[in-house]
């Protein structure tokens, strides 16, 4: 990014950090994680299951159960409040003072921490910049779209050099336009500045854009820790698996080497016995009868534009869902057959 503004990159380590609420409802389970320095961590997973938990014990809005602990670097936060962890912070709701203007907003953090008023403007300006907010400056907030408020509320949590950025849903209000707009620049912002970042989402394909690595949550506990592609083509269990795009279950069995699809009989080294056969769209192919593993006729065609997606039933065993390339004309109806690659089936306890 060409800019001066730089952040220094901490590592952030949680030792056993669970969290139970008064009433004894466990929102999360003790939870192990080392968060690179420079690293965007995104926490993924459906409502309720201790991600926003998770990102207010590193901020220090909540603290983990006796036992736990925060690190920034070397550093042990755990009994620090939020004011002495030099976080930033963007929420979903942009939390911004409605009645002062873009550059007052950006100024209050340097403020609040008795910064020269000399030294506050060339700051905020320079965060303006690289925000490109320059012409919002004396603008009231009510004054700006949502999008525009979001880049406001990133600027206003970088201007304090923090130690790590948090963000907590922060895409979740815009349009889907919008969304995909600000998320490019988020990334961007986020490569650039080379800041340890904390990223909650509901949404997959924002964990997806953004994360350098996933942690897939479910019910208060970790399923999986990964790259983006590690989540995607190994997925630990049945949950990440359906959580992240789509995947079909094959209704097929491994055994003896084999693994038995339809008509056809496949080699096999996976494992094998009580194991859930599950392979992704990309990876199945049309075919001709001679060719193919398994026979089934089309319920749904969706045209996409560069592919049209089916939705194809076999004589037994769940649907398949399955893309045909560009000018199919393919529909409802009409009977195909699939071949499976063996070499990308996965299977998952
Ligand atoms: N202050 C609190 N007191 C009691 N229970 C709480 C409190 N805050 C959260 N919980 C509970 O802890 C669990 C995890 O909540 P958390 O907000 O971390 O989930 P989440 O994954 O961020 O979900 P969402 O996407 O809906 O925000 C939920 O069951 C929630 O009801």
């Amino acid at each position: 990014m060409q800019n001066s503004f730089h952040l220094d990159a901490v590592p952030i380590r949680l030792e056993r950090c669970g969290k139970t609420f008064a009433g004894g409802a466990r929102a999360l389970e003790p939870l192990d994680l080392t968060i690179r320095g420079g690293e965007t961590i995104v926490f993924l997973g459906p409502s309720g299951c201790g991600k926003t938990t998770t990102l207010r014990i590193i901020a220090g809005l909540e603290s983990p159960d006796p036992d736990g602990r925060v690190l920034f670097g070397e550093e042990d936060v755990t009994a620090l409040p939020i004011e002495r962890r030099n976080v930033g912070m963007v929420f979903q709701s942009y939390a911004l003072f409605p009645n002062m203007t873009v550059a007052e907003n950006v100024a209050y953090g340097l403020k609040v921490r008795k910064i020269a008023r000399a030294d506050r403007g060339r700051r905020v300006e320079e965060m303006l910049d690289l925000m490109h907010l320059g012409e919002f400056a004396g603008r009231r907030i009510d004054q700006l779209s949502g999008g525009q408020r979001q880049r406001v509320a990133l600027a206003r949590a970088l201007v304090v050099r923090p130690r790590v950025l948090l963000l907590d849903e922060p895409l979740t209000a815009l349009d889907a336009k919008l969304r995909d707009s600000l998320r490019l620049e988020i990334d961007r912002l986020l490569r650039g500045l080379g800041i340890t970042a904390v990223y909650v989402t509901h949404d997959q394909g924002e964990a997806m854009a953004l994360g350098d690595r996933i942690v897939v949550m479910a019910k208060g506990r970790v399923a999986q820790v990964g790259t983006p592609r590690e989540i995607y083509y190994q997925p630990a269990d049945g949950f990440v698996a359906d959580f992240i795009g789509t995947m079909n279950r094959l209704g097929g069995l491994s055994r003896g080497g084999t693994l038995s699809i339809g008509s056809a009989t496949l080699p096999w080294s996976g494992p094998e016995g009580a194991v859930e056969l599950l392979v992704r769209p990309e990876d199945l192919a049309l075919a001709g009868e001679a060719d193919g593993h398994l026979g089934g006729t089309v319920a749904a065609a969706v045209f996409l534009g560069d592919r049209t997606r089916l939705v194809v039933e076999p004589a037994d065993g769940p649907a398949l869902t399955v893309d045909a390339a560009g000018r199919s004309e393919l529909g409802r109806g009409d009977r195909v057959w699939l071949r499976v690659d063996p070499a990308r089936v996965l299977a998952v306890p």
